[in-house]
């Protein structure tokens, strides 16, 4: 496996929730990647779909260093070009494009594609990536679908993602092809408009108590 997988692999096991989150401002994002390291969670991935969230990921790799931070929804490779030199330490994509994967893989950039079958899992493995989302997990088959695949393409581990509660995760948590999962239930939106850090905080402290094996 390649140094860069390895790593990959490595800021994914850090917990066993990698939140995912559409930050509403920089200072948000701030406080949320604070609250979230003080929670015991260290991986985050800020989405990028909106015109700061690129900003927001070289304030949280600038200012909160015990932060793995991530970016999310990367759909292009312009804009995995530019989530890397904002500060980004992996990258997210729903899917997985070859001109993604091509633009990866000439980077050697931490990239996490997505994927939603066996041959979307197929195509990541033939071009270089084992390490892999599996989105929308839940829509898709959840726990069971993602466990079928286990055996026949036993190099692929996954981040599973979509739609996952901290009621469906322990069922994906207990797969062996699984790294961990992602979420948006760490952030809820009405405490992040309630500037509630103390509740991130025990989300995620809740969060790093769910089992993984
Ligand atoms: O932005 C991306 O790259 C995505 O693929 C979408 C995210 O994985 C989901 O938005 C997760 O959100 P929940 O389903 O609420 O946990």
């Amino acid at each position: 496996m390649s140094a860069v997988e390895t790593r990959l692999r490595e800021i994914l096991r850090s917990g066993p929730v990698v939140p995912v989150y559409t930050p509403a401002s920089v200072p948000e994002a701030v406080a949320v990647a604070r609250a979230l390291v003080r929670g015991g969670i260290r991986a985050i991935e800020i989405t990028l779909r909106n015109a700061i969230a690129l900003d927001a990921v070289r304030a949280v790799a600038d200012e909160v260093p015990e932060a793995l931070v991530g970016a999310g929804t990367v759909l292009t490779p312009a804009q995995l070009d530019a989530a890397l030199a904002a500060g980004a330490m992996f990258l997210v994509s729903p899917g997985s494009t070859t001109a993604l994967l091509d633009a990866a893989r000439a980077t050697a950039a931490p990239l996490l594609p997505g994927t939603a079958n066996a041959s979307d899992i197929m195509r990541s493995l033939e071009a270089g990536f084992a390490t892999l989302k599996f989105f929308p997990a839940e829509a898709i088959g959840g726990a069971a679908a993602l466990g079928s695949y286990a055996a026949p393409l036993a190099q692929a581990m996954f981040c599973p993602t979509g739609g996952i509660t901290p009621q469906s995760a322990p069922a994906y948590l207990a797969l062996p092809n699984v790294l961990c999962v992602g979420g948006s239930w760490l952030t809820p939106k009405a405490a992040l408009a309630a500037q509630d850090w103390s509740q991130v905080e025990t989300l995620a402290r809740a969060a790093t108590a769910l089992a993984r094996t």
